[in-house]
C-alpha cells in the first residue's frame, strides 16, 4: 500500500472538464475553546473538525456523511468561514479564501450560497416569496423592477413552481415549496458553488427525493458544484458523485458514491451502511451493529478515533475469539476504563430479580460476576481457554473492588493496537481512500465483512 494525498481519491474530472478542483480542502480544523472562570483561562478543547481535506470539482457533488455530532456542519461553516477555522487551507477557484479581506469575502458569498436544512428561517414571513428571491438582486444593484420580476419568474419555473407563485407568503407554502424557494433565491445569485447542509431532513420522505432530483436538474443546467451535508447515505446515493465519511472531526474514507456503497474499506462505513434499514422485517441487516453514541470530541478515544466502537477491532496477539465476543470483551473493558462500570447497581439488580436475598452482602461473587457477564452478553466460558483466564480474573478483581488490578491485567493482556496506533487515509485496492489499521497492516477482513451487502 502506498500512502496518498486523498487529492486525487476517486476523484472525477467535473462537468466543466476542469482538472483543477473549484473548492480545495486542506488540514482544516475547527476546535473550540472550553473556558472556566472570569478570566476565561482554556480547560480543554472540543476538536468538532481536526484535519480534514477534500476537493470539489467543477460540476460535481460531493457529499460529506456521519452520524450527528461527527462535525459535518463545523466543516461547513468552517470551510466558509462562517466561523473562523482554526487551522489549515481552504483554496476557491484558485485563491486562498482564508486570506480574503471582507471585500473578498462578500463577492466569494456571492459564489458560494449556503441552504439550510429549515429554509423557513432565513425568510422574513412579512416578504413575499418574489420580494425574497428578488431581494439579492437588489442588493447587487438590478434596480430595473420589470427586469427583476422576470428573472424570479423564471426562477421560480426553474424550480418547480409557477411565476404566480411570486405573491404568496412563506407560511403558505409547505416545506418541500419553501426548499425549493430557498434554491431559487441561491440561484439568483448565479452562483458556483451551492453548500446545502442537511437539505433535506426536515421534509416528508416522499418530497425528498423530488428536492435531491430538482438540485440535481439544477446542478446540470447551471453548471453548479454542491458540497450537500448529510447524516443520511440515501441522500447521498441519490445525488453524489463523491463522497467524505467523517468520523469525529476527521475523514476516514473518501471515494467515489458508487465504490463506497459496493465496496466500503472502512468498518465505519461498513457500520453506517449496515444500519439503513430495509424495506423487509425479517432481515435483520448485515449482522453488524454501531451501539454507543459519538464519543466526546473534547476527549477523543486515542489511537484510531473509532476503536471504541469499531465491530472489527483487532484481537490481540495470542488469543483467539469470535470478534462479536471480543467487540464485547472490549466494550466491558472500555467501561471499565471509563469508570463507568457500577457493580453495585448490579447486586441491587439481583436483589430485585432473586426472593431470597434483601441486602446486597447477600448477594454473591459467583451471581455477581455471571450478571456483569450477561450486561455485556460475553459467553461462559469463552472459546479460548486463555483468554477466558484473564477475562475471568479480571471480572473477579471488578467485584471484588480492586478495579485497578483488572484495568492493568486486560490493558497488557486485551490491547489492540487500534488504540495506539492512528491509522493515515491510504489508498485502498477498491479506489477509494480509507483510514484503518487493517488496510495498513493488510489484515484479511473479518466474517463481518464478508456478511456487508453492497446495496
Ligand atoms: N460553538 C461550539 N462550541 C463548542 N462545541 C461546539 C460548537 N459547535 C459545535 N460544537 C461541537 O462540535 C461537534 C461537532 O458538531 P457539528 O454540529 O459540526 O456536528 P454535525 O455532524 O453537523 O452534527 P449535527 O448533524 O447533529 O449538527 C459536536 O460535538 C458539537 O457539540
Amino acid at each position: 500500500m502506498i500512502t496518498v494525498s486523498n487529492r486525487s481519491a476517486g476523484r472525477r474530472r467535473g462537468n466543466t472538464g476542469s482538472d483543477e478542483p473549484l473548492l480545495s480542502v486542506r488540514n482544516l480544523k475547527k476546535h473550540y475553546p472550553i473556558t472556566e472562570g472570569i478570566l476565561s483561562k482554556e480547560v480543554g478543547r472540543v476538536r468538532a473538525v481536526d484535519g480534514i481535506d477534500f476537493d470539489v470539482y467543477p460540476g460535481e457533488t460531493v457529499g460529506i456523511v456521519g452520524e450527528s455530532g461527527c462535525g459535518k456542519s463545523t466543516a461547513a461553516s468552517s470551510l466558509i468561514r462562517l466561523e473562523e477555522p482554526t487551522e489549515g487551507t481552504v483554496r476557491f477557484d484558485g485563491e486562498d479564501i482564508t486570506e480574503y479581506d471582507s471585500g473578498e469575502m462578500k463577492a466569494f458569498r456571492r459564489r458560494v450560497q449556503m441552504i439550510f436544512q429549515d429554509p423557513e428561517s432565513s425568510f422574513d414571513p412579512r416578504m413575499s416569496i418574489g420580494d425574497a428571491i428578488a431581494e439579492p438582486l437588489t442588493v447587487q444593484g438590478l434596480t430595473d423592477k420589470p427586469r427583476r420580476n422576470e428573472i424570479v419568474a423564471d426562477l421560480l419555473e426553474r424550480v418547480g413552481l409557477s411565476e404566480s407563485d411570486a405573491d404568496r407568503y412563506p407560511h403558505e407554502l409547505s416545506g418541500g415549496q419553501k426548499q425549493r424557494v430557498g434554491l431559487a433565491r441561491a440561484l439568483s445569485m448565479n452562483p458556483d458553488m451551492i453548500i446545502a447542509d442537511e437539505p433535506v431532513s426536515a421534509l416528508d420522505v416522499s418530497i425528498q427525493s423530488e428536492i435531491l432530483a430538482l438540485m440535481n436538474d439544477l446542478q446540470k443546467n447551471f453548471g453548479l458544484s454542491i458540497l450537500i451535508i448529510s447524516h443520511n447515505l440515501a441522500v447521498i446515493r441519490q445525488i453524489c458523485d463523491r463522497v467524505a465519511v467523517m468520523y469525529l472531526g476527521e475523514v476516514v474514507e473518501l471515494g467515489r458514491t458508487d465504490e463506497v456503497f459496493a465496496n466500503p474499506q472502512h468498518p465505519y462505513t461498513r457500520a453506517l451502511l449496515a444500519s439503513i434499514p430495509t424495506a423487509d422485517p425479517t432481515d435483520r441487516g448485515m449482522g453488524v451493529e454501531l451501539t454507543g453514541d459519538v464519543p466526546s470530541p473534547s476527549n477523543p478515544p486515542s489511537g484510531c478515533r473509532f476503536h471504541t466502537r469499531c465491530p472489527e477491532v483487532i484481537q490481540p496477539e495470542g488469543y483467539e475469539f469470535d470478534q462479536q465476543t471480543w467487540r464485547r470483551v472490549m466494550d466491558l473493558r472500555q467501561k471499565l476504563d471509563d469508570s463507568a462500570l457500577n457493580v453495585e447497581a448490579i447486586r441491587e439488580m439481583l436483589i430485585t430479580e432473586v426472593d431470597e436475598y434483601e441486602t446486597t452482602e447477600e448477594v454473591t461473587t459467583a451471581e455477581t460476576k455471571a450478571r456483569l457477564r450477561d450486561e455485556f452478553d460475553i459467553p461462559k466460558p469463552l472459546s479460548d481457554p486463555q483468554a477466558e483466564a484473564v477475562l475471568e480474573s479480571a471480572i473477579e478483581n471488578i467485584v471484588t473492588d480492586n478495579e485497578d488490578d483488572a484495568r492493568d491485567l486486560l490493558a497488557t493482556e486485551f490491547a489492540t493496537p487500534c488504540e495506539t496506533q492512528s491509522p493515515a487515509l491510504e489508498e485502498t485496492d477498491a479506489g477509494q481512500t480509507a483510514s484503518c489499521l487493517r488496510i495498513e497492516n493488510e489484515l484479511p477482513p473479518t466474517e463481518l465483512d464478508q456478511t456487508v451487502r453492497s446495496d
